[in-house]
Formats: structure tokens, sequence, C-alpha cells
């Protein structure tokens, strides 16, 4: 049997008394993409942020399996250990690409300085690889010296994208990766994420709250309310026939939008 790329044991997180979010586990096998949906305060940014290391939580495992195959967990492993996990093997896409992105630094400056990061030395190489991947996110040639500043909100979040799937990542943290962007302008991120999803294989955490943006790009889904996951299961199954009662109402709301 595949051994999962992450496996999560009963986390939790609390602020004082109130839940973050709690009991959470799950597999994420190699390949797959894991959405993870609820309303506004459900617990999915505080679950996201325990995954990827951005927050401590008070308690539970994630382990994550690397490439020499070795279960390492990564709430207890060190700072610097944890920092270069992030480098080489994660990416986190925000919601906001300012958040992901050095905004006076040059479009092509983003996506290269993460190649340097991870050890690239040749001027040249770089520069052709930033280009490319630009052109994998529909930027044109000519803006690879402009600063993101002078970028739609959607061609920044296209750069965000190159700058963290630029040193092939096998994971990839995503929080509504298409929020804040205008309807037209999601469809066409949706179908580029999707695109680059397939072609590189990739493992996907994404947070949304968004149902069409599950619908495209999830195999798997986990519900949240209140901190707990309340239905979980293959995307199609958990959204044309939920059982939970919270998830028919949240299916049912979207309907009738
Ligand atoms: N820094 C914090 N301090 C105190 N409580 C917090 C903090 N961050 C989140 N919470 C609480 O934890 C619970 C889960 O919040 P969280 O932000 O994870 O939900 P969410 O589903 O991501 O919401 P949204 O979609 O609005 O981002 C909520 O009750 C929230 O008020």
């Amino acid at each position: 049997m595949t051994t999962p790329l992450l496996s999560v044991r009963d986390i939790e997180k609390r602020y004082g008394a109130r839940i973050g979010c709690t009991g959470v586990g799950f597999d994420l096998y190699p390949g797959e993409v894991m959405g993870i949906v609820g309303e506004s305060g459900s617990g999915k940014s505080t679950l996201l942020n325990c995954l990827a290391g951005h927050l401590t939580p008070d308690q539970g495992e994630v382990i994550y399996h690397d490439r020499q195959g070795v279960g390492r967990d990564t709430v207890t492993m060190s700072e610097p250990e944890r920092r270069m996990l992030s480098r080489t093997d994660w990416a986190f896409v925000h919601q906001n690409p300012r958040d992901g992105l050095r905004m006076g630094v040059s479009a092509g400056g983003n996506v290269g300085e993460r190649l340097m990061a991870v050890g690239h030395r040749h001027y040249g190489g770089i520069r052709s690889v930033a280009t490319d991947w630009l052109g994998r996110v529909e930027i044109a040639d000519d803006r690879i010296d402009d600063r993101p500043s002078s970028f739609s909100g959607g061609m920044q979040q296209r750069l965000q994208i190159a700058r963290n799937l630029v040193t092939g990542p096998r994971l990839v943290f995503m929080d509504e990766p298409t929020g804040g962007l205008d309807v037209s302008v999601q469809a066409r991120l949706l179908d580029l994420l999707r695109g680059l999803v397939r072609q590189m294989g990739l493992s996907v955490i994404l947070v949304t709250h968004d149902l069409a943006v599950v619908r495209l790009l999830a195999d798997r889904l986990m519900v949240m309310k209140s901190g707990h996951v309340v239905e979980t299961g293959l995307t199609d199954q958990v959204l044309d026939d939920p059982q939970h009662a919270y998830t028919q109402l949240l299916v049912s709301s979207v309907l009738q939008a």
C-alpha cells in the first residue's frame, strides 16, 4: 500500500477557552487534493496553519513522509528543520498575494530567488526557468522586470503560484487561493491551478468556503463546523449526497444563491 504523504492525528488548537479546531485526523496520499470547507469561523485557517507549521497545535501529530520515506512529526521538529522543509518540500499559497510575494522585487526575482534559496547559482539558468514559469502562469515575457505592485490582482496571484511551484514542492497548502478576485478572474485562475496540479501531480491541502472551487479541484473533502470535522468523503459524494445536516445546509445555500 502507498504510504501517506501526510498523516494527521488528533490535532487540537485552542485560543484560551475558545476552540480553534479539535479532534482532526486524516491521511493525505501523494497526488491527492484535500479540500477543507466550512463557514467563516469554523476553524479552516487554524487547521491549515497548524498543518503548515505556522501555528503550534496544543495536541496531536502531523507526520510528514519525506523524500527518503522517513516519517517526521512536524509539530515537534526544530524550527530550522521546519524552515528547510518549507523551502524544499512545501509551499504555501496565501489568499492575499501580498502575503506570499516580495512586492519590492521584480516578477522574475520573485520566482528566481526561490530557486536560489534551494541552491541554484547560475544566473542565466535561473532567469530562463523564471521566464518559463511566468509563461506557465500566463504572464507575458516582457513583464519579467516589473514589480508585482504594477500587476492586477489576478496576475499577482498567478505570480505567487509560480513562486511557490518553481521549486517542485511535494505538498502545497492553499488558503482561499481564488478569494478576493472577480468571478471571471477566479474562473481563469481555477483552470490554471487545476492544470498545474494535474501536470505536476501535486498533493494539496486547500481551504476555501467556495464549494465551486472544491468541486473543480478537490478529490476529497472535509467539512468543518465549530472547529470539528462533521463530514468527510469523496468530493462528488459529499456534495451530491451530503449526510450531515450542516453539509446539507452548506450545499443547499449554494444552490439557492
Ligand atoms: N488569533 C486568534 N485569537 C483568538 N481566537 C481566534 C484566533 N484565530 C481564530 N480564532 C477563533 O478560532 C475559531 C476558528 O477560526 P478560523 O479563523 O480558523 O476559522 P475559518 O474557518 O478559517 O474562518 P474564515 O473563513 O473567516 O477565515 C473562531 O472561533 C475564531 O474566532
